[in-house]
Parts: C-alpha cells; structure tokens; sequence
C-alpha cells in the first residue's frame, strides 16, 4: 500500500526509538515496547459460491495490554502486510494512551479484496477468521472493530460467530456494530468528526478563522467524508479530494476550486467507495490525477486514506500556502518527512492524536454494551469532543511548553504513561 520502498512497521520503530532517546527510557522498556507482544498468523479456508475453497491469510497483532485489553479494527485489503498490521498495533497503544482511554494497542488484517466477494463469501470470511482467533479475543483480552473495508456488518457476523462459539452474549467483543445490535450512535462520524475537533483546535491556536480555510483530501472512505462534512459545516471548503476508481485500478483527483458540495459527492459513491466520474463532471469537478490533492494551494491537506503517502518526493509538491497538516489516515506522513515539515513551519496534527475518535466512540461503545443502556448521538458526540479537545491541549500544550514537534509531543505523553503501566504492573 502507499509507496512499498516504506515499511510501515520500520517506520513506527524510528518514531518509537526517536523519542525513547528524547525521554531516556530505560533498555528494558524499549525492548518491551518497540515490538508487538503477541502475534496471532493463521489460514482461513472459505467455500466460494462456486464451490471451490479459496484460503485467505489472516492476521491479529496484540502490541501491548498494560493499560486495558487489546484494541484496534481489522482491514480487508489485497495488499496488507504483516509489518503493516505490527505498525498499526503499535499506533494503536499510543493512541489509546494520548487520549487516556483504558485500553492497549491491537490490530488485525485479512489479505482479501472485498470489493471481489460476493455478500455470502465476506460472511463465511468473516466468521472463518474468529473460529481461528476467538479464545484470543473477547472484552478483556483483545476488542476488534472496523477499519480499512471492514464496516458495521461484518463486525456483526464476528461477534454472532463469537457469541455462538462460547455460548452466551458478549457485546463488548467488538465495536463499530450497528447501531439496535450493541452500535453505538456516532460512531460512524467519530473518527472523521475527531479530526476536525482537533483541527478545529489548532486553527483556534493558530489564530486562524476555520471559515475563511480551504482544504485538500485524500481519500472519501468513512474517516474523509464524515471529517469532510463537518469541515464543510463548519464553514471550511474543500476544493479537491482524491479517490480511489476501482473500475479503473488507479486514484483520481476531482476539483472544484468553488468548493466541493460534500453531500452530493456522498451519493454518488458506489458500495465500493468508487465516485461517479460523470456525475462528478456534471457537479462542477475537474478531473485530474490521483496524486494532484498533494500540491493544490490550500490551507490544510488531509491525507484520510493510507500510509506512505507524504513522502521527499511527494512533499516536494506541497504548496507554500499549506498551513496544517492534519493526519486522519494511519502513517500517511514517512519519517523523513518530519524535519521537512519542521522546516518549513507546518503545523502538523499527528495521526495517532487526531484520528483517535474512532476508538474513543469505540471505548465509549463498550461501555454502554456493559450497562446495557445507550446514550443519545448528542451525547456520544458531545463526549468525544471533550476527550478529543483535552487530548489535543495536552499535546500542544506540551509542544510550546518544551519546543517539541507534534508528533513527539504525542509519543512522549502516550509513551510515558504506557511505560508506567508497564512498572506500575511490575513487568520492568
Ligand atoms: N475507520 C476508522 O474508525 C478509523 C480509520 N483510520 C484510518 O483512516 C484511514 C482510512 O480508513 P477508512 O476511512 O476507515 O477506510 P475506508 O475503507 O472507508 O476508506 C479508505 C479510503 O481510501 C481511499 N483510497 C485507497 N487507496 C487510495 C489511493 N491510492 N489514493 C486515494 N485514495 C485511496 C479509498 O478509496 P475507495 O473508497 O474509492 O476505495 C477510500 O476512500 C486508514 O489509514 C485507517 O486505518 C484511523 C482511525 C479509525
Ligand atoms: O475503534 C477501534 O477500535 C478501531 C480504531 C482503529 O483501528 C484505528 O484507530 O486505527
């Protein structure tokens, strides 16, 4: 995925030892924490609807528990790798960390296309890949939930095969389940929405009025139209967004330097996520190449599709209008990017700060599946405005206070209290 010369797991290692040498951490620490603690590889043989059983390489990777059980989605997607699944458990204990929710670092992955499989394939998948793994998850152990091409419904064949296979109801298992079946309201916008709560937030310190900013987007899945919507309501214009075109296997970009009328877009995606090129046309877009997103003249770029994607090469594109970059995808800057974006005085709200209001909604799912009582959306939502808000003050707080970059400021708060849980819990 992204640019392959980058390993995503490499580069989560580099940020990783960057800031233990910052922040002195001892050896023992370092060892613990700059490698998943568990790893689960397995095959899940599924009976296509022709009759014949194709087998699909499936993975969950627990990086650390010390503060909670394990937490993280599971991607379909045809090119995901082992290293991918380690960088993005990792990702995941310090994003539960920097927003101080009582949970650890956990992510998984099927090597599969699903825009190929047909409904009642994606269900056998599915309920293949927990037979494999259900005495290694659960609500205290390890609690998956949607990412990349993974949504609301297969969450739900996971959780009936779970459920099925220890004979009793465990709606914490697994969050981002549909809203009547253990789903929490708001879920589907937090992790969109968390991200402009925070770039709210910076634009506020900034001393930059959000109304008067223009955006760039790459990507239009569930974390960029749901951050796109609410920019837009917020007054904010998004003047091109770049997408994926599965019919044609490459990104197209689409522009409206007027601003791009987000609803509209959002009905003419197909179920694979593919916008309608002509439908597009017809509202105004241009239509240019998938990498065009990076170098418009914007204020704020934000990458909301996949890894590796700001890199030398590509920030080289970046236009000197560029104010924020705002990270909704996982790992979408490479790490020789930092000190370019340092130097040229961006104001960089990192990944696993501003995209943490996916697994925010999904701690606040597991504990209305506990009570068994549902809040309203206002009151979800509301919610996780203020965990979103205290998290990304105490990150730029730290920030000014210490003259760190961002990114560091995010890895010192979320190492520190992973290493304390560690000491506290007498493992080091
Ligand atoms: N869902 C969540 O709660 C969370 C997700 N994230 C991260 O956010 C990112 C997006 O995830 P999510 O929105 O859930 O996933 P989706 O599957 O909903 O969307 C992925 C998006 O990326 C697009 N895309 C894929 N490849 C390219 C490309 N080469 N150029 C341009 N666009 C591309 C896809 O296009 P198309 O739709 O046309 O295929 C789609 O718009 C990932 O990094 C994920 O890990 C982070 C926190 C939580
Ligand atoms: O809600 C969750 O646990 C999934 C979050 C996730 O996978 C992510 O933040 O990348």
């Amino acid at each position: 995925m992204g640019h392959n010369s980058y390993n995503p797991y490499e580069s989560a290692q580099k940020q990783f030892n960057h800031v233990a040498d910052q922040i002195g951490l001892d050896e023992a620490t370092r060892e613990l924490l700059k490698q998943p603690s568990r790893e689960y590889h397995f095959t899940i043989p599924v009976k296509m609807d022709d009759g014949t059983t194709k087998v699909f390489n499936g993975y969950r990777i627990q990086h650390n528990d010390a503060r909670g059980p394990a937490k993280g989605g599971i991607r379909f997607h045809p090119n995901e790798t082992v290293d991918t699944i380690r960088a993005l458990s990792m990702w995941m204990t310090w994003k539960c960390a920097v927003v101080d929710i009582p949970l650890g670092g956990g992510k998984g992955g099927i090597i599969c296309d699903p825009r190929t499989l047909s409904k009642g394939e994606q269900e056998r998948l599915c309920r293949g890949y927990v037979r494999q793994l259900y005495k290694n998850l659960g609500p205290n152990l390890d609690v998956p939930a949607p990412d990349v091409m993974s949504n609301a419904q297969h969450m739900l064949w996971m959780l009936d095969e779970y459920e099925t296979l220890m004979g009793g109801h465990y709606p914490g298992t697994i969050t981002g389940k549909p809203v009547g079946m253990g789903g929490s309201l708001g879920r589907t916008e937090a992790t969109g929405y968390g991200v402009i709560y925070t770039l709210r937030e910076a634009l506020k310190a900034l001393k930059i009025d959000i109304a008067s900013t223009t955006a760039s987007l790459q990507g239009f899945g569930n974390v960029a139209e749901y951050a796109a919507k609410l920019y837009t309501a917020m007054g904010g214009k998004i003047i091109a967004i770049s997408c994926w075109d599965n019919n044609d296997k490459k990104a197209y970009t689409y522009r409206n330097p007027e601003g791009i009328n987000i609803e509209q877009m959002a009905q003419i995606k197909d179920s694979f996520g593919t916008i309608d090129k002509q439908k597009a046309i017809d509202f105004g877009c241009e239509l240019l190449e998938g990498e065009a997103w990076i170098s418009q003249d914007v204020d704020i770029l934000l990458p909301c599709a996949l890894e590796n994607q700001i890199t030398p090469e590509t920030f080289a594109k970046i236009s000197k209008e560029v104010k924020v970059i705002c990270e909704g995808a996982n790992g979408p800057t490479t790490p020789d990017c930092d000190e370019l974006i340092k130097e040229r005085g961006i104001y960089l709200i990192p990944d696993f700060l501003c995209n943490a209001g996916g697994v925010t909604c999904s701690y606040f799912e597991q504990v209305q599946c506990n009570m068994n009582y549902f809040w309203p959306k206002e009151e979800v939502l509301d919610k996780l405005d203020q965990k979103m808000t205290a998290a990304f003050h105490a990150v730029h707080n730290l920030a000014q206070e210490k003259g760190l970059y961002m990114r560091d400021a995010a890895y010192v708060i979320a190492i520190n209290r992973v290493a304390e849980a560690v000491k506290l819990r007498g493992w080091i």
